[in-house]
Protein backbone atom coordinates (compact mmCIF):
# COMPACT_ATOMS: atom_id res chain seq x y z
CA UNK A 1 0.00 0.00 0.00
CA UNK A 2 1.06 3.43 -0.69
CA UNK A 3 2.40 5.88 1.80
CA UNK A 4 -0.36 8.42 0.50
CA UNK A 5 -3.09 5.74 0.95
CA UNK A 6 -2.38 4.87 5.03
CA UNK A 7 -2.25 8.31 5.57
CA UNK A 8 -5.60 8.79 3.76
CA UNK A 9 -6.68 5.87 5.74
CA UNK A 10 -5.26 7.02 8.72
CA UNK A 11 -7.19 10.42 8.36
CA UNK A 12 -10.52 8.89 7.47
CA UNK A 13 -10.42 6.43 10.64
CA UNK A 14 -9.57 9.32 12.60
CA UNK A 15 -12.26 11.31 11.64
CA UNK A 16 -14.87 8.75 12.08
CA UNK A 17 -13.55 8.06 15.41
CA UNK A 18 -13.44 11.82 16.18
CA UNK A 19 -17.14 12.38 14.99
CA UNK A 20 -18.29 9.50 16.65
CA UNK A 21 -16.87 10.30 19.41
CA UNK A 22 -18.42 13.90 19.60
CA UNK A 23 -21.55 12.86 18.72
CA UNK A 24 -21.68 10.70 21.90
CA UNK A 25 -20.54 14.12 24.22
CA UNK A 26 -22.97 16.76 23.03
CA UNK A 27 -24.66 17.38 26.21
CA UNK A 28 -26.81 19.89 25.39
CA UNK A 29 -30.04 20.22 23.34
CA UNK A 30 -29.98 22.79 22.79
CA UNK A 31 -28.87 24.04 18.73
CA UNK A 32 -25.68 24.75 17.78
CA UNK A 33 -25.39 28.51 16.79
CA UNK A 34 -26.23 29.01 13.15
CA UNK A 35 -23.65 28.80 10.36
CA UNK A 36 -23.44 27.54 6.67
CA UNK A 37 -24.78 23.64 5.71
CA UNK A 38 -22.27 21.42 6.30
CA UNK A 39 -21.43 18.38 4.58
CA UNK A 40 -21.75 14.95 5.70
CA UNK A 41 -19.00 13.30 7.51
CA UNK A 42 -16.58 16.44 6.66
CA UNK A 43 -19.00 19.16 7.95
CA UNK A 44 -17.15 22.59 7.04
CA UNK A 45 -13.73 21.30 5.94
CA UNK A 46 -14.56 22.22 2.02
CA UNK A 47 -16.44 25.25 2.53
CA UNK A 48 -14.15 26.55 5.00
CA UNK A 49 -12.70 29.46 3.01
CA UNK A 50 -8.47 29.38 2.99
CA UNK A 51 -7.85 32.60 1.22
CA UNK A 52 -9.02 35.92 2.84
CA UNK A 53 -11.26 34.14 5.33
CA UNK A 54 -12.39 37.46 6.69
CA UNK A 55 -13.73 38.37 4.02
CA UNK A 56 -16.29 35.08 3.41
CA UNK A 57 -16.82 34.57 7.01
CA UNK A 58 -17.74 38.35 7.19
CA UNK A 59 -20.27 37.80 4.45
CA UNK A 60 -21.87 34.72 5.94
CA UNK A 61 -21.72 37.09 9.64
CA UNK A 62 -24.43 39.20 7.73
CA UNK A 63 -26.55 36.16 6.98
CA UNK A 64 -26.18 33.94 10.28
CA UNK A 65 -25.83 36.14 12.89
CA UNK A 66 -23.42 37.15 15.79
CA UNK A 67 -22.48 33.55 16.60
CA UNK A 68 -21.65 31.25 13.92
CA UNK A 69 -20.71 27.53 14.46
CA UNK A 70 -18.30 25.72 12.04
CA UNK A 71 -17.76 21.68 12.25
CA UNK A 72 -13.87 21.00 10.44
CA UNK A 73 -13.80 17.35 10.67
CA UNK A 74 -15.32 16.82 14.04
CA UNK A 75 -13.33 20.00 15.73
CA UNK A 76 -15.74 23.18 16.87
CA UNK A 77 -15.00 26.24 15.89
CA UNK A 78 -17.03 29.44 16.54
CA UNK A 79 -16.71 32.53 15.54
CA UNK A 80 -17.99 35.51 17.06
CA UNK A 81 -19.13 38.43 15.16
CA UNK A 82 -20.19 41.59 16.98
CA UNK A 83 -18.70 43.54 20.15
CA UNK A 84 -21.57 42.70 21.90
CA UNK A 85 -20.46 38.89 21.69
CA UNK A 86 -17.01 38.68 22.02
CA UNK A 87 -17.49 41.38 25.72
CA UNK A 88 -20.62 38.92 26.57
CA UNK A 89 -18.08 35.74 26.17
CA UNK A 90 -14.38 36.28 25.56
CA UNK A 91 -14.73 39.48 28.73
CA UNK A 92 -17.33 38.29 31.14
CA UNK A 93 -17.15 34.57 31.06
CA UNK A 94 -13.13 34.79 30.64
CA UNK A 95 -13.05 32.05 33.12
CA UNK A 96 -13.97 29.27 30.33
CA UNK A 97 -13.02 31.08 27.17
CA UNK A 98 -9.29 32.17 27.59
CA UNK A 99 -7.29 29.32 26.83
CA UNK A 100 -5.58 28.34 23.39
CA UNK A 101 -6.02 25.87 21.27
CA UNK A 102 -3.43 23.45 21.00
CA UNK A 103 -1.56 23.91 17.31
CA UNK A 104 0.79 21.01 16.69
CA UNK A 105 2.87 22.99 13.90
CA UNK A 106 3.68 25.61 16.63
CA UNK A 107 5.22 23.11 18.66
CA UNK A 108 7.36 21.97 16.37
CA UNK A 109 8.04 25.36 15.24
CA UNK A 110 9.40 25.84 19.12
CA UNK A 111 7.09 28.41 19.51
CA UNK A 112 4.78 26.42 22.07
CA UNK A 113 6.03 28.00 25.58
CA UNK A 114 5.47 31.18 24.10
CA UNK A 115 3.16 33.05 26.11
CA UNK A 116 0.88 34.00 23.64
CA UNK A 117 0.37 30.03 22.62
CA UNK A 118 0.41 29.13 26.07
CA UNK A 119 -2.93 27.64 27.73
CA UNK A 120 -4.83 29.44 30.01
CA UNK A 121 -3.53 28.39 33.44
CA UNK A 122 -0.48 29.02 36.01
CA UNK A 123 2.41 29.49 33.48
CA UNK A 124 0.40 31.79 31.23
CA UNK A 125 -0.46 34.36 34.39
CA UNK A 126 3.02 34.47 35.24
CA UNK A 127 3.94 35.98 31.57
CA UNK A 128 -0.02 37.86 32.18
CA UNK A 129 1.06 39.14 35.24
CA UNK A 130 4.68 40.29 34.30
CA UNK A 131 3.74 42.40 31.17
CA UNK A 132 0.13 44.08 33.11
CA UNK A 133 2.97 45.76 35.26
CA UNK A 134 5.95 46.67 33.25
CA UNK A 135 3.92 47.21 29.92
CA UNK A 136 0.80 48.78 31.87
CA UNK A 137 -0.51 52.43 31.40
CA UNK A 138 1.45 53.21 34.66
CA UNK A 139 4.88 52.38 33.25
CA UNK A 140 4.36 52.72 29.26
CA UNK A 141 5.61 56.29 29.42
CA UNK A 142 9.33 55.31 30.64
CA UNK A 143 9.31 53.68 26.96
CA UNK A 144 8.90 57.10 25.63
CA UNK A 145 11.94 58.25 25.00
CA UNK A 146 12.98 55.39 22.91
CA UNK A 147 9.68 55.41 20.91
CA UNK A 148 10.83 59.17 20.01
CA UNK A 149 14.45 58.52 19.36
CA UNK A 150 13.16 55.75 16.77
CA UNK A 151 10.67 58.07 16.03
CA UNK A 152 13.34 60.72 14.64
CA UNK A 153 15.54 58.21 13.19
CA UNK A 154 12.34 56.74 11.18
CA UNK A 155 12.16 60.63 9.63
CA UNK A 156 15.94 61.21 8.80
CA UNK A 157 15.91 57.46 6.81
CA UNK A 158 12.74 58.12 4.96
CA UNK A 159 14.26 61.60 4.20
CA UNK A 160 17.45 59.87 2.89
CA UNK A 161 15.76 57.05 1.07
CA UNK A 162 12.30 57.81 0.98
CA UNK A 163 11.79 54.99 -1.79
CA UNK A 164 12.78 51.54 1.00
CA UNK A 165 9.62 53.69 3.10
CA UNK A 166 8.63 50.09 3.94
CA UNK A 167 12.08 48.83 5.04
CA UNK A 168 12.28 52.25 7.24
CA UNK A 169 8.97 51.13 9.13
CA UNK A 170 10.31 48.34 9.67
CA UNK A 171 13.49 49.07 11.34
CA UNK A 172 11.18 51.57 13.23
CA UNK A 173 9.14 48.76 14.44
CA UNK A 174 11.61 46.09 15.66
CA UNK A 175 13.60 48.48 16.61
CA UNK A 176 11.57 50.21 19.17
CA UNK A 177 10.33 46.51 20.77
CA UNK A 178 13.87 45.43 20.67
CA UNK A 179 15.42 48.35 22.24
CA UNK A 180 12.67 48.67 24.95
CA UNK A 181 13.30 44.92 25.72
CA UNK A 182 17.20 44.63 25.86
CA UNK A 183 18.41 47.78 26.08
CA UNK A 184 20.22 50.32 23.42
CA UNK A 185 23.25 48.35 23.03
CA UNK A 186 21.42 45.19 21.49
CA UNK A 187 18.98 47.22 18.98
CA UNK A 188 21.98 48.58 17.59
CA UNK A 189 22.16 48.48 13.76
CA UNK A 190 24.03 45.36 13.32
CA UNK A 191 21.55 43.44 15.92
CA UNK A 192 18.72 45.05 15.07
CA UNK A 193 19.31 43.95 10.93
CA UNK A 194 20.46 40.37 12.66
CA UNK A 195 16.66 40.05 14.62
CA UNK A 196 14.71 41.61 10.90
CA UNK A 197 16.69 38.56 9.43
CA UNK A 198 15.74 36.07 11.56
CA UNK A 199 12.39 37.25 11.50
CA UNK A 200 11.93 37.25 7.67
CA UNK A 201 13.05 33.81 7.62
CA UNK A 202 10.82 32.41 10.00
CA UNK A 203 8.03 33.98 7.74
CA UNK A 204 9.38 32.74 5.14
CA UNK A 205 9.10 29.46 6.73
CA UNK A 206 5.70 30.10 7.67
CA UNK A 207 4.54 30.54 4.04
CA UNK A 208 6.67 27.52 3.22
CA UNK A 209 4.76 25.25 5.48
CA UNK A 210 1.24 26.12 4.19
CA UNK A 211 -1.87 24.77 5.76
CA UNK A 212 -1.08 22.58 8.45
CA UNK A 213 -4.48 21.92 10.19
CA UNK A 214 -4.68 18.23 8.71
CA UNK A 215 -1.91 17.52 11.84
CA UNK A 216 -4.01 19.02 14.32
CA UNK A 217 -6.61 16.67 13.48
CA UNK A 218 -3.94 13.15 12.99
CA UNK A 219 -1.25 14.59 15.65
CA UNK A 220 0.34 10.96 14.83
CA UNK A 221 1.60 12.51 12.02
CA UNK A 222 4.24 14.54 13.47
CA UNK A 223 6.08 11.00 14.89
CA UNK A 224 6.44 10.55 10.42
CA UNK A 225 9.26 10.65 8.47
CA UNK A 226 9.09 14.12 6.76
CA UNK A 227 10.07 13.15 3.13
CA UNK A 228 6.72 11.50 3.17
CA UNK A 229 4.23 12.64 0.87
CA UNK A 230 2.60 15.92 2.39
CA UNK A 231 4.71 15.62 5.45
CA UNK A 232 7.70 18.41 4.27
CA UNK A 233 6.10 20.59 6.77
CA UNK A 234 7.95 18.70 9.60
CA UNK A 235 10.91 19.56 8.31
CA UNK A 236 10.74 22.68 7.37
CA UNK A 237 9.06 23.42 10.90
CA UNK A 238 12.25 21.80 12.74
CA UNK A 239 14.45 24.17 10.69
CA UNK A 240 11.75 26.74 12.08
CA UNK A 241 12.04 26.33 15.51
CA UNK A 242 16.16 26.51 14.84
CA UNK A 243 15.82 29.89 13.38
CA UNK A 244 13.07 30.53 16.51
CA UNK A 245 16.09 29.40 19.01
CA UNK A 246 18.73 31.70 17.31
CA UNK A 247 16.38 34.37 17.81
CA UNK A 248 15.08 33.98 20.97
CA UNK A 249 18.63 33.26 22.54
CA UNK A 250 21.29 35.48 20.66
CA UNK A 251 20.02 39.02 22.39
CA UNK A 252 19.33 37.65 25.54
CA UNK A 253 22.92 36.31 25.85
CA UNK A 254 24.31 39.44 24.53
CA UNK A 255 22.41 41.24 27.32
CA UNK A 256 23.38 38.25 30.14
CA UNK A 257 27.21 39.00 29.35
CA UNK A 258 26.79 42.78 29.40
CA UNK A 259 25.14 42.19 32.68
CA UNK A 260 27.66 39.77 34.03
CA UNK A 261 29.99 43.01 33.01
CA UNK A 262 28.04 45.27 34.29
CA UNK A 263 27.93 47.32 31.22
CA UNK A 264 24.20 46.84 30.54
CA UNK A 265 21.83 49.96 30.07
CA UNK A 266 18.23 49.84 31.31
CA UNK A 267 15.82 48.06 29.71
CA UNK A 268 12.65 45.87 30.48
CA UNK A 269 14.91 42.29 30.77
CA UNK A 270 18.18 44.25 32.48
CA UNK A 271 16.47 44.94 35.75
CA UNK A 272 15.47 41.35 36.87
CA UNK A 273 18.72 39.94 34.81
CA UNK A 274 20.40 42.32 37.51
CA UNK A 275 18.06 41.57 40.54
CA UNK A 276 19.14 37.81 39.35
CA UNK A 277 23.03 38.54 39.13
CA UNK A 278 22.57 40.88 42.42
CA UNK A 279 21.26 38.14 44.93
CA UNK A 280 24.66 36.14 43.93
CA UNK A 281 23.31 33.17 42.62
CA UNK A 282 25.09 31.26 40.13
CA UNK A 283 24.80 33.66 36.66
CA UNK A 284 26.75 31.64 34.33
CA UNK A 285 25.39 29.24 32.38
CA UNK A 286 26.16 26.69 35.21
CA UNK A 287 23.41 27.88 37.02
CA UNK A 288 20.92 26.20 39.21
CA UNK A 289 17.75 25.02 37.80
CA UNK A 290 15.97 27.65 39.65
CA UNK A 291 17.83 30.20 38.06
CA UNK A 292 17.63 28.59 34.71
CA UNK A 293 13.59 28.60 34.98
CA UNK A 294 14.39 31.81 35.67
CA UNK A 295 16.61 33.15 32.95
CA UNK A 296 14.26 30.97 30.64
CA UNK A 297 10.81 32.86 31.55
CA UNK A 298 13.07 36.52 30.79
CA UNK A 299 14.30 34.70 27.86
CA UNK A 300 10.79 34.26 27.05
CA UNK A 301 9.47 37.78 27.92
CA UNK A 302 12.22 39.39 25.70
CA UNK A 303 11.39 36.98 22.86
CA UNK A 304 7.59 37.29 22.67
CA UNK A 305 8.01 40.97 22.85
CA UNK A 306 9.58 41.37 19.62
CA UNK A 307 7.93 38.52 18.55
CA UNK A 308 4.52 39.95 18.69
CA UNK A 309 4.88 43.33 18.91
CA UNK A 310 7.77 43.92 15.77
CA UNK A 311 5.56 42.83 12.65
CA UNK A 312 2.23 44.17 13.98
CA UNK A 313 3.58 47.56 14.35
CA UNK A 314 4.97 47.72 10.83
CA UNK A 315 1.69 46.09 10.04
CA UNK A 316 -0.39 49.17 12.14
CA UNK A 317 1.89 51.98 9.95
CA UNK A 318 2.30 50.34 6.65
CA UNK A 319 -1.99 50.01 6.51
CA UNK A 320 -1.85 53.66 7.69
CA UNK A 321 0.50 54.63 5.09
CA UNK A 322 -1.53 52.99 2.43
CA UNK A 323 -4.90 55.05 4.04
CA UNK A 324 -3.00 58.27 3.67
CA UNK A 325 -2.95 57.38 0.23
CA UNK A 326 -6.37 56.35 -0.25
CA UNK A 327 -8.12 59.09 1.59
CA UNK A 328 -5.86 62.62 1.21
CA UNK A 329 -8.44 64.40 2.72
CA UNK A 330 -7.60 63.15 5.77
CA UNK A 331 -4.03 63.33 5.67
CA UNK A 332 -4.76 67.50 4.92
CA UNK A 333 -7.33 67.83 8.45
CA UNK A 334 -4.35 65.78 10.33
CA UNK A 335 -1.53 67.87 8.61
CA UNK A 336 -3.45 71.23 9.58
CA UNK A 337 -4.36 69.98 12.85
CA UNK A 338 -0.34 69.34 13.60
CA UNK A 339 0.69 73.01 12.23
CA UNK A 340 -1.88 74.74 14.46
CA UNK A 341 -0.51 72.76 17.78
CA UNK A 342 2.99 71.54 16.88
CA UNK A 343 3.75 74.77 14.57
CA UNK A 344 6.56 74.44 12.12
CA UNK A 345 9.46 74.63 14.22
CA UNK A 346 9.39 71.70 16.13
CA UNK A 347 8.89 67.98 15.90
CA UNK A 348 5.67 66.48 17.83
CA UNK A 349 6.37 65.16 21.13
CA UNK A 350 4.18 62.88 23.45
CA UNK A 351 3.34 65.94 25.61
CA UNK A 352 1.04 67.27 21.92
CA UNK A 353 -0.66 63.86 22.00
CA UNK A 354 -4.13 64.62 23.81
CA UNK A 355 -4.39 68.12 21.44
CA UNK A 356 -3.97 66.48 18.26
CA UNK A 357 -6.94 64.74 18.57
CA UNK A 358 -7.42 64.16 14.55
CA UNK A 359 -4.49 62.73 14.37
CA UNK A 360 -6.02 60.24 17.35
CA UNK A 361 -8.96 59.31 15.15
CA UNK A 362 -6.41 59.18 11.51
CA UNK A 363 -4.70 56.06 14.07
CA UNK A 364 -7.66 54.55 15.19
CA UNK A 365 -9.83 54.65 11.43
CA UNK A 366 -6.33 53.18 9.95
CA UNK A 367 -6.86 50.77 12.81
CA UNK A 368 -10.81 50.02 12.49
CA UNK A 369 -10.78 50.64 8.10
CA UNK A 370 -7.98 47.79 7.90
CA UNK A 371 -7.46 46.06 10.90
CA UNK A 372 -3.99 44.59 11.29
CA UNK A 373 -5.29 41.22 12.46
CA UNK A 374 -8.57 40.61 11.06
CA UNK A 375 -9.77 37.79 12.41
CA UNK A 376 -8.44 38.93 16.09
CA UNK A 377 -4.63 37.10 15.86
CA UNK A 378 -4.33 34.17 18.19
CA UNK A 379 -7.42 31.96 18.63
CA UNK A 380 -8.89 31.46 21.81
CA UNK A 381 -10.17 28.10 22.83
CA UNK A 382 -13.37 27.04 25.29
CA UNK A 383 -12.48 24.73 28.48
CA UNK A 384 -16.25 24.45 29.21
CA UNK A 385 -19.42 23.54 27.77
CA UNK A 386 -21.85 26.47 27.68
CA UNK A 387 -24.74 27.84 26.46
CA UNK A 388 -25.52 31.19 25.30
CA UNK A 389 -28.13 33.14 24.04
CA UNK A 390 -30.40 29.43 23.46
CA UNK A 391 -27.67 28.22 21.76
CA UNK A 392 -24.71 25.54 22.78
CA UNK A 393 -21.04 25.72 23.08
CA UNK A 394 -19.38 22.91 23.48
CA UNK A 395 -16.02 22.57 25.52
CA UNK A 396 -13.12 22.19 23.77
CA UNK A 397 -14.21 24.88 20.82
CA UNK A 398 -11.94 26.83 18.64
CA UNK A 399 -13.08 30.64 19.28
CA UNK A 400 -12.39 33.14 16.65
CA UNK A 401 -13.16 36.90 16.65
CA UNK A 402 -14.30 38.17 13.82
CA UNK A 403 -12.44 41.59 14.00
CA UNK A 404 -13.48 42.44 10.34
CA UNK A 405 -17.27 41.84 11.15
CA UNK A 406 -16.67 43.91 14.26
CA UNK A 407 -15.18 46.80 13.02
CA UNK A 408 -17.54 47.18 9.77
CA UNK A 409 -20.73 46.14 11.85
CA UNK A 410 -23.39 49.01 10.82
CA UNK A 411 -24.63 48.73 13.83
CA UNK A 412 -22.30 50.29 15.62
CA UNK A 413 -20.48 51.81 12.69
CA UNK A 414 -22.39 54.75 10.14
CA UNK A 415 -21.13 53.61 6.82
CA UNK A 416 -18.24 51.35 8.02
CA UNK A 417 -17.15 50.98 4.28
CA UNK A 418 -15.83 55.19 4.39
CA UNK A 419 -12.60 55.74 5.91
CA UNK A 420 -13.96 59.07 8.03
CA UNK A 421 -11.70 59.77 11.35
CA UNK A 422 -13.89 62.33 12.70
CA UNK A 423 -16.44 59.49 14.08
CA UNK A 424 -14.73 59.31 17.01
CA UNK A 425 -14.98 62.97 18.21
CA UNK A 426 -17.60 63.70 20.32
CA UNK A 427 -20.49 64.92 18.07
CA UNK A 428 -20.80 61.42 16.34
CA UNK A 429 -19.08 59.81 19.52
CA UNK A 430 -19.11 55.84 17.68
CA UNK A 431 -16.46 53.67 19.99
CA UNK A 432 -12.94 53.62 19.40
CA UNK A 433 -11.50 49.81 17.41
CA UNK A 434 -9.46 49.33 20.24
CA UNK A 435 -10.99 45.91 21.64
CA UNK A 436 -11.89 44.68 18.14
CA UNK A 437 -7.22 46.01 16.93
CA UNK A 438 -5.79 44.04 20.21
CA UNK A 439 -8.32 41.57 21.06
CA UNK A 440 -10.65 40.91 24.30
CA UNK A 441 -10.94 39.56 27.65
CA UNK A 442 -8.12 38.02 29.36
CA UNK A 443 -5.94 37.52 26.54
CA UNK A 444 -6.02 40.67 25.62
CA UNK A 445 -2.95 42.34 24.01
CA UNK A 446 -0.16 42.55 26.20
CA UNK A 447 1.24 45.51 24.58
CA UNK A 448 -1.49 47.31 23.42
CA UNK A 449 -0.14 50.75 25.54
CA UNK A 450 3.12 50.17 24.09
CA UNK A 451 1.97 49.75 20.45
CA UNK A 452 0.00 52.26 20.77
CA UNK A 453 1.98 54.84 21.36
CA UNK A 454 4.84 53.54 19.23
CA UNK A 455 2.19 53.74 16.01
CA UNK A 456 0.90 56.91 17.42
CA UNK A 457 4.76 58.91 17.49
CA UNK A 458 5.52 57.13 14.24
CA UNK A 459 2.21 58.28 12.27
CA UNK A 460 2.40 61.80 14.23
CA UNK A 461 6.25 62.43 12.96
CA UNK A 462 5.39 61.10 9.25
CA UNK A 463 2.51 63.53 8.88
CA UNK A 464 4.28 66.19 10.69
CA UNK A 465 7.40 65.79 7.90
CA UNK A 466 5.86 64.80 4.68
CA UNK A 467 2.81 64.73 2.33
CA UNK A 468 2.06 61.03 1.59
CA UNK A 469 1.24 60.87 -1.97
CA UNK A 470 0.84 58.68 -4.98
CA UNK A 471 3.87 58.36 -7.66
CA UNK A 472 3.76 60.18 -11.20
CA UNK A 473 2.97 58.32 -14.41
CA UNK A 474 5.32 59.77 -17.28
CA UNK A 475 3.34 62.96 -17.46
CA UNK A 476 3.93 63.85 -14.40
CA UNK A 477 0.69 62.90 -13.09
CA UNK A 478 -0.19 61.19 -9.51
CA UNK A 479 -1.39 57.60 -10.30
CA UNK A 480 -3.47 56.33 -7.28
CA UNK A 481 -2.22 52.23 -6.67
CA UNK A 482 -4.24 49.60 -6.70
CA UNK A 483 -2.99 48.21 -3.28
CA UNK A 484 -3.31 44.61 -2.24
CA UNK A 485 -3.61 43.43 1.11
CA UNK A 486 -1.60 40.30 2.38
CA UNK A 487 -4.05 37.68 4.49
CA UNK A 488 -2.89 35.48 7.07
CA UNK A 489 -2.45 36.20 10.87
CA UNK A 490 -1.68 39.36 10.30
CA UNK A 491 -3.00 41.54 6.98
CA UNK A 492 -0.51 44.52 5.03
CA UNK A 493 -0.37 45.74 2.13
CA UNK A 494 1.45 43.80 -0.58
CA UNK A 495 4.59 45.97 -1.80
CA UNK A 496 3.77 49.26 -3.79
CA UNK A 497 5.11 52.25 -4.27
CA UNK A 498 4.40 55.97 -2.53
CA UNK A 499 6.52 59.39 -2.74
CA UNK A 500 7.25 61.50 0.47
CA UNK A 501 7.23 64.54 -0.50
CA UNK A 502 8.96 67.22 2.55
CA UNK A 503 6.26 69.81 3.49
CA UNK A 504 8.58 71.50 5.48
CA UNK A 505 11.47 73.66 4.28
CA UNK A 506 13.26 73.53 7.82
CA UNK A 507 12.55 69.58 7.69
CA UNK A 508 16.77 69.45 7.08
CA UNK A 509 17.53 71.32 10.35
CA UNK A 510 14.95 70.02 12.54
CA UNK A 511 16.12 66.53 11.48
CA UNK A 512 19.65 67.09 11.79
CA UNK A 513 18.60 68.61 14.94
CA UNK A 514 17.24 65.29 17.16
C1 LIG B 1 -0.20 47.56 16.83
C2 LIG B 1 0.47 46.52 17.30
C3 LIG B 1 -0.19 45.30 17.90
C4 LIG B 1 -1.37 44.69 17.55
C5 LIG B 1 -2.35 45.10 16.47
C6 LIG B 1 -1.52 43.54 18.43
C7 LIG B 1 -2.61 42.67 18.40
C8 LIG B 1 -2.74 41.59 19.23
C9 LIG B 1 -3.86 40.68 19.21
C10 LIG B 1 -5.08 40.80 18.28
C11 LIG B 1 -3.64 39.73 20.16
C12 LIG B 1 -4.56 38.55 20.49
C13 LIG B 1 -5.53 38.98 21.57
C14 LIG B 1 -6.53 37.92 21.99
O1 LIG B 1 -6.21 36.74 21.95
O2 LIG B 1 -7.68 38.26 22.36
C15 LIG B 1 -2.37 40.03 20.79
C16 LIG B 1 -1.80 39.28 21.79
C17 LIG B 1 -0.58 39.58 22.36
N1 LIG B 1 0.22 40.65 22.09
FE1 LIG B 1 -0.14 42.12 20.77
N2 LIG B 1 -0.45 43.48 19.25
C18 LIG B 1 0.39 44.53 18.98
C19 LIG B 1 1.57 44.84 19.61
C20 LIG B 1 2.14 44.15 20.65
C21 LIG B 1 3.33 44.53 21.35
C22 LIG B 1 4.15 45.81 21.08
C23 LIG B 1 3.58 43.56 22.28
C24 LIG B 1 4.67 43.46 23.31
C25 LIG B 1 5.52 44.35 23.58
C26 LIG B 1 2.52 42.58 22.17
C27 LIG B 1 2.40 41.45 22.95
C28 LIG B 1 1.34 40.57 22.90
C29 LIG B 1 1.25 39.38 23.72
C30 LIG B 1 2.29 38.91 24.75
C31 LIG B 1 0.05 38.77 23.40
C32 LIG B 1 -0.51 37.47 23.98
C33 LIG B 1 -1.48 37.77 25.11
C34 LIG B 1 -1.98 36.49 25.73
O3 LIG B 1 -2.07 35.45 25.06
O4 LIG B 1 -2.27 36.52 26.93
N3 LIG B 1 1.66 42.98 21.17
N4 LIG B 1 -1.85 41.17 20.21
Amino acid sequence: MSSHAVLYLAALATLALGLLWRGRLKKSRLPYPPGPPAEFLLGHARIFPRAEPHVQITQWARQYGDVMYFNILGKSLVVLNSQTATTDLLEKRGAIYSSRPHLQIFELAGWGSLPVFLPYGKEWARYHKFFAHTLGPKRVSEYQPVQLRHAHRLVRNMLDAPSEFSRHVNRYSVGVVLEAAYGPDMAADAKLERTIKYTEEITEKLAEMGDTSFLDLMPFLVHFPSWLPGLRCLAVAKETSKLQQKNEHEPFDDLRSRVSEGQAQPSLITGPLEELNKEGRSFDKQCGSNDEEELKFLRICGAIMVGAGGETTWTSIMNFIAAMLLFPNAQVKAQEEIDRVVGRDRLPEFSDRSSLTFVQCVMWESWRYHPPAPLGGTPHYSTEDDEYNGMFIPKGSTILMNTTALVTDERVYKNPHLFMPERYLPEHGEPLPMNATFGNGRRICAGRHLAEASVWIAIASLLALFEIRPVLDGDGKEVTPDIKFTSAITSHPEPFQCRFVPRNPKLGSLVEKC
